[in-house]
């Protein structure tokens, strides 16, 4: 569904990426593994075109968006949710979802859907965001994000400093999500296992090279974790 292809993608003068190539099939979730510094949040802007490579092509459903702005990717059913769970912090949860619900035809069961996939959330429906645990910013973000009901969702690094009993929250709504149909993932992840869980297909990056890739499932694990070394 998205086919990213042979991208070459920097800041400045500087290049990141050296020709990446990564597909992202339709209802299935691709994973991009590294380690820090890669390059994968830089995939990701490439491919939500918050950055405009210099070489090589992004396809969204086989029409060449590599020179679409991020609204006209977003048009397209694609949602970004970038490291750091960004939320406005002084709104409260239900605002921060009634914002991006807004003028939407189906805003008001979007939000209903996405808060069904975080019952946590309801409950803390009248609290500001600023005052929500890193784990429960993070699942607003993602709410945020499906409110929009992309086709394409990507997320970078969804479980970064959080807890681990949140993290397995976290990883069972991304498997639920993905699991339903009709969405797309890409998923930058640090836990191999999580990654490699939901995953139909694995990149692993490395200084802006893809150095190791196939298909996903637990058994891939173990050549991950080898590729990584870790
Ligand atoms: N805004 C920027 N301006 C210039 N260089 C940048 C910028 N953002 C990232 N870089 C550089 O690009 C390279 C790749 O960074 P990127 O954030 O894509 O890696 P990453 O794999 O996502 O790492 P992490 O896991 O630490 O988030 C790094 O060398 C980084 O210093």
């Amino acid at each position: 569904m998205l086919e990213i292809e042979d991208v070459r993608v920097g800041y400045h003068r500087s290049t990141v990426l050296h020709g990446v190539s990564v597909e992202v099939p339709a209802n299935g979730v691709a994973a991009v593994l590294g380690h820090n510094g890669a390059g994968k949040s830089t995939l990701l802007r490439a491919a939500v075109g918050l950055l405009t490579p210099t070489g090589g092509t992004v396809r969204l459903d086989g029409e060449d968006i590599t020179r679409r702005r991020p609204h006209e990717r977003v048009a397209r059913g694609m949602a970004y949710v970038p490291q750091g769970q960004q939320a406005f912090p002084h709104l409260t949860t239900a605002e921060n979802l009634q914002l991006v619900a807004d003028g939407r035809r189906r805003g008001r069961e979007a939000v209903a859907e996405a808060l069904d996939l975080f019952p946590a959330l309801r409950a803390l429906s009248g609290r500001r965001a600023g005052l929500l645990s890193g784990g429960q910013r993070q699942q607003l973000a993602l709410a945020r994000a499906l409110v929009t009901e992309p086709r394409i969702l990507l997320l970078d690094e969804p479980t970064e400093g959080i807890q681990p009993s949140v993290v397995a929250e976290i990883e069972e709504t991304v498997l639920a999500l993905a699991a339903r149909g009709g969405l797309s993932v890409l998923l930058v992840e640090q836990h191999v296992g999580f990654a490699m869980r939901a995953a139909q297909r694995y990149y692993v990056l490395e200084a802006g090279r893809v150095t190791s890739s196939g298909e996903g499932g637990g058994d891939a694990e173990r050549s991950v974790r080898e590729a990584l070394s870790v």
